[in-house]
């Protein structure tokens, strides 16, 4: 299968949210990594058919995606950044519930509910009304009902926001699972999420796709310029304001930092083996709070 963008766009009024966007997805795990802002909502909706692109389309094997309306939706499974749960439904009424609203036939709505609650880790709690869930809970439900109609294109907007460090992992085992036979996109401003289950990431920025390539590709792009080095005290505040920081401990006399520079920022500095978070830190510095950084 064949997802493309082509001269995508979008324009709100004045604010330009998706500039000029062409890509050829097929089968695999794409993360869409940019900061708050970056368009990476606006693009997902695009990909969804729920807006209208300003100009450029979106096509599945060559055919436009509003155009196939019904048939595009039996392969979509969309997990949106705002979930609306209905509170006083339990997690299988509502699976049922979205099961109809896709057209499923009851028999296959149930057994597939039954399956997706156990994959999420929800088949306990399948009768438990949705307002006594956890943040995480909900995100879990909302992927289990993102997955109802085994969509062959699986888009998850934020898809960890709220989530522990344990249902990250979770949630990381899932989607490698299931990866073969799906067009599976994961938007994230969160590194980790997306760096290992990957098989592409596309770092989005301002409205447009900076960069694009296998994890090891992108690492590529910061290889030498990630530096393990002693800052005395007396210099840090000044290096703190020069350079690329992604980390710092501060230790009696000095501060132990990790820091994203063309060249080494003192002597004594040690070349170290780049992350993608050295990458993200790398093109996103210029957005962000020293506070984000850590
Ligand atoms: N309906 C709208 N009307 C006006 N501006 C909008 C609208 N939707 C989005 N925007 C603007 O377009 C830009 C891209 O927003 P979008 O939500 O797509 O970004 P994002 O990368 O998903 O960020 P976030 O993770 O914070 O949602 C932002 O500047 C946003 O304010």
């Amino acid at each position: 299968m064949k997802l493309a963008m082509e001269h995508l766009s979008k324009q709100f009024k004045n604010k330009i949210a998706v500039k000029q966007i062409d890509t050829v997805l097929t089968e695999g795990v794409y993360g869409f990594l940019g900061a708050n802002g970056a368009g990476k909502t606006t693009l997902l909706q695009m990909i969804c058919g729920i807006i209208e692109p300003t100009s450029g389309e979106v096509k599945v094997n060559g055919e436009n995606n509003l155009q196939m309306g019904e048939r595009f939706r039996d392969l979509l499974g969309y997990l949106p950044q705002e979930f609306g749960y209905t509170p006083g439904f339990t997690a299988q009424d509502f699976m049922l519930y979205i099961a109809s609203i896709k057209g499923l036939q009851p028999k296959y709505a149930k057994r597939r509910t039954r399956e997706l609650l156990k994959l999420v880790n929800l088949e306990k709690e399948a009768d438990r009304k949705i307002r006594t869930f956890s943040g995480g809970m909900k995100r879990r439900l909302g992927i289990a009902q993102a997955l109802l109609n085994d969509p062959k294109i699986l888009i998850l907007d934020e898809p960890t926001a709220g989530l522990d460090p344990k249902e990250r992992a979770y949630f990381r085992n899932i989607i490698s699972e299931m990866s073969k036979d799906k067009i599976i996109i994961i938007s994230t401003h969160i590194v980790s999420d997306i760096e290992y289950i990957s098989d592409q990431v596309l770092v989005m920025k301002k409205g447009s796709f900076i960069l694009q390539g296998t994890p090891e590709e992108l690492l590529d792009k910061v290889k030498g310029e990630v530096w393990s080095c002693h800052i005395p005290n007396k210099d840090w505040t000044r290096f703190e304001a020069q350079f690329c920081i992604a980390n710092s401990h501060a230790l009696a006399n000095y501060v132990d930092a990790r820091i994203v520079s063309l060249e080494a920022p003192i002597e004594g500095a040690i070349n170290v083996e780049p992350t993608l978070e050295d990458l993200y830190l790398k093109y996103f510095s210029d957005e962000m709070e020293v506070g984000d950084r850590n």
